[in-house]
């Protein structure tokens, strides 16, 4: 699972494409954001005012192009924090699309799911503040989950700009005028928050100082964390920003994973292993499958070089591919298929790459040479495995066995 604002190939695809033909600044919407220290040339830029309108909290016939300022689950006026134990997120969509998609989702707003107990706790990390668990934590088991403090778009939408007239904008001006502007409509777009999610927000990690961006935008591509789809169309796509949850720091061999329902407007986050008292819950930022070049660069713009046994391991690329090779492997019997799979899940668990597809995909060919072999203490095992597998990844229970069952031959 990819977090961020704007890391993802899939985000910057979207950022390369984001304009509806209408608005005039094709080529600048390619450029990328700048990260790392860059000198301020527009000090004297004035942004406009007023870009977002403020409607009824039901109201969804937006234009496509509008710009969407919006409290969800709908607040009343008057009303205070405490009215609202599951919160509300101040959200800012572009055109009425994605607000459409979430207000017809079923079941909408359904309350945020609660752990049986309370789990973890914000400590101090080796990275600023982190998550910790604060007992210990079965696989699959949820740890938490959180309605987000805001939802905004997963890239930069289409603003008008405020240059003066004749004056001629460098491409690298124009970001940086973007980023004025969009600063501007985020603080309209929070100053509608309670005050307590305001102050939550701003108390977050900033990574973002020296690169023009905002202190709010700061945030958001600092702790942002990709959600809704705008039913399918990455050009609606979002990205979401939470009090604890983005407390969570990175590890390449994460040991939680998250998934985002709309029909709770809430993440929620569930172990991807056993997790003991006291030791840090950790996500990963990019792809764990990914080699350990294309992760240090999808991290760069969370500001710092993750040093972590994995990536000082310069042998950990190679491992990881043996490691994806392993499903592709044809057992021809019960044995051969229990020692594959067995030989295999043992290296994913020693290098904690248990957020790995193939992990599930071992588990099911140890599952079914158990079967064959009639050792149920086995199949049992390894389908409650399983099972928790699909519920960390935000699946009920475990589903498509068919398509888990490649390469079994017995
Ligand atoms: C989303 S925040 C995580 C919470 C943050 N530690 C805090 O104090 O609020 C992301 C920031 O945490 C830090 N961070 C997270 N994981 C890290 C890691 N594995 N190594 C170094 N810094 C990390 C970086 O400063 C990064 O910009």
């Amino acid at each position: 699972m990819k977090r961020g604002f704007l890391n993802t190939k899939r985000v910057k695809d979207s950022l390369a494409s984001y304009a509806p033909p209408a608005v005039p600044e094709p080529r600048m919407l390619k450029a990328k954001l700048p990260i790392g220290k860059v000198e301020p040339t527009l000090s004297n830029y004035q942004a406009s005012e007023n870009l977002m309108e403020d409607v009824d909290a039901n109201t969804t016939n937006y234009a496509d192009d509008q710009v969407v300022g919006t409290t969800l689950p709908a607040r009343y006026f008057n009303d205070e924090f405490s009215d609202y134990p599951d919160n509300v997120t101040e959200c800012l969509f572009y055109g009425g699309k994605v607000k459409r998609e979430i207000l017809a989702t079923p079941g909408f707003p359904a309350s945020v799911p609660r752990p049986p107990h309370v789990c973890h706790s914000l400590e101090t990390s080796a990275f600023g503040m982190g998550v910790f668990a604060t007992r210990d934590i079965k696989m699959g088991d949820l740890i938490m989950a959180e309605r987000p403090l805001s939802v905004t778009p997963a890239a930069i939408p289409p603003l008008d700009l405020n240059f003066p007239k004749g004056f001629n904008p460098t491409i690298d001006q124009v970001v940086e005028a973007r980023m004025i502007q969009y600063e501007k409509l985020l603080e309209t777009s929070i100053s509608r928050m309670f005050p307590e999610n305001r102050d939550a927000l701003f108390a977050l990690h900033n990574a973002h100082t020296e690169d023009g961006s905002g202190p709010i935008f700061g945030r958001i591509r600092t702790n942002g964390i990709g959600v809704l789809s705008g039913n399918g169309d990455p050009h609606f796509g979002s990205t979401a920003v939470f009090k604890d949850i983005s407390r969570l720091n990175h590890s390449c061999a994460p040991n939680s994973t998250y998934n985002f329902t709309t029909a709770s407007l809430s993440m929620q986050l569930r172990a991807l292993r056993d997790i003991k008292q006291d030791e840090e819950i950790t996500i990963t930022y990019c792809g764990i499958e990914d080699s350990t070049a294309e992760r240090q660069e999808a991290l760069k713009p969370y500001g710092f070089q993750c040093t972590c046994r994995i990536c000082s391991d310069p042998g950990s690329d190679a491992r990881l591919a043996k490691i994806k090779a392993s499903t592709e492997f044809t057992v021809r019997n019960a044995r051969e298929g229990q020692q594959h799979a067995e030989k295999w899940l043992a290296e994913i668990e020693t290098f904690g790459w248990q957020g790995l597809g193939q992990y599930k995909k071992l588990l099911a060919m140890a599952m079914f040479a158990a079967a064959t072999a009639g050792r149920t203490d086995g199949v049992r095992k390894y389908f409650g495995m399983m099972d928790a597998w699909s519920r960390a990844h935000g699946g009920d229970k475990v589903s498509d066995l068919h398509g888990l069952s490649m390469g079994l031959v017995f």
